[in-house]
């Protein structure tokens, strides 16, 4: 389906290295003098456009970190950061927020909706504060299966709902990155597997990056590749 409204750069067919994410000899180090913790220690990691990444390992592993500094919302100590060719570090603090806005979409805990909006709106004001073309929101929740709870509030919605419309909202900017954190954590059993389903096969049809840190060994299924974190080190499972 293509619920597109406007052109704007043809994403390039999956393999192309400068395409997706790319994590090369990340370091991120947190707190000071002998309190300094090695939240991430010497990671590389690429995701292609397309691909679902999933995240597992313990609490304080690193995981959290991780989607931080591919989210450029935190800098990496050391290393390079790379969405879709473009080097994290190069930015400045205003053109950083507007490349967050418009490449990098996020899927918290509990959908992370605002409260007084319907879902509709929800997607209309993230799409309105993006300066660049972007899916309509109506398609876009259809392709979710909300599109006939559009003018409801987050109260009104179940969990995995919730989780939808979030999952609709973090897409609607046209991402070249997904990170989603825990997205079954409030969910059962069913609904997780619906949510990630969902998000994997979003992620395949809109050639989105996507990072989902789970804890939820249920779902890793959905994802086409698992990746473990450990002491703030990664390796493939
Ligand atoms: N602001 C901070 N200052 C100092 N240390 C921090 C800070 N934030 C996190 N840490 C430490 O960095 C390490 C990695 O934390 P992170 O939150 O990335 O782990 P996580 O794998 O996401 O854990 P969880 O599964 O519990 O959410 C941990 O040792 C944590 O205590």
């Amino acid at each position: 389906m293509n619920t597109r409204t406007t052109t704007t750069t043809t994403r390039p067919a999956d393999t192309d290295a400068a395409s997706g994410l790319r994590l090369q000899g990340v370091t991120l180090d947190l707190g000071d003098g002998d309190r300094t913790v090695h939240a991430l220690d010497d990671v590389d990691l690429a995701v292609r456009v397309g691909e679902l990444v999933a995240v597992v390992g313990p609490s304080g592993a690193g995981k959290s970190s991780l989607l931080a500094v591919a989210g450029a919302l935190t800098d990496a100590t050391s290393g390079t950061v790379r969405v879709h060719g473009t080097n994290l570090a190069t930015l400045g603090r205003r053109r950083r927020a507007r490349f967050r806005l418009a490449e990098i979409g996020f899927v918290f805990q509990s959908g992370n909706l605002v409260p007084a909006l319907t879902v509709a709106d929800q997607l209309r004001l993230t799409r309105r504060l993006a300066a660049r073309g972007a899916y309509d929101p109506m398609p876009l929740l259809e392709a979710v299966g909300m599109s006939h709870k559009a003018d409801r509030r987050p109260a009104e919605l179940s969990g995995g709902e919730r989780q939808r419309v979030g999952i609709a909202r973090a897409l609607v900017n046209d991402p070249s990155v997904l990170l989603v954190d825990e997205p079954t954590s409030a969910l059962d059993r069913q609904r997780s597997q619906d949510v990630v389903g969902l998000l994997a096969e979003r992620t395949h049809s809109f050639g989105v990056a996507t990072v989902m840190v789970t804890h939820d060994h249920d779902v890793l299924g959905h994802a086409d590749r698992v990746v473990e974190m450990a002491d703030g080190r990664l390796r493939d499972l």
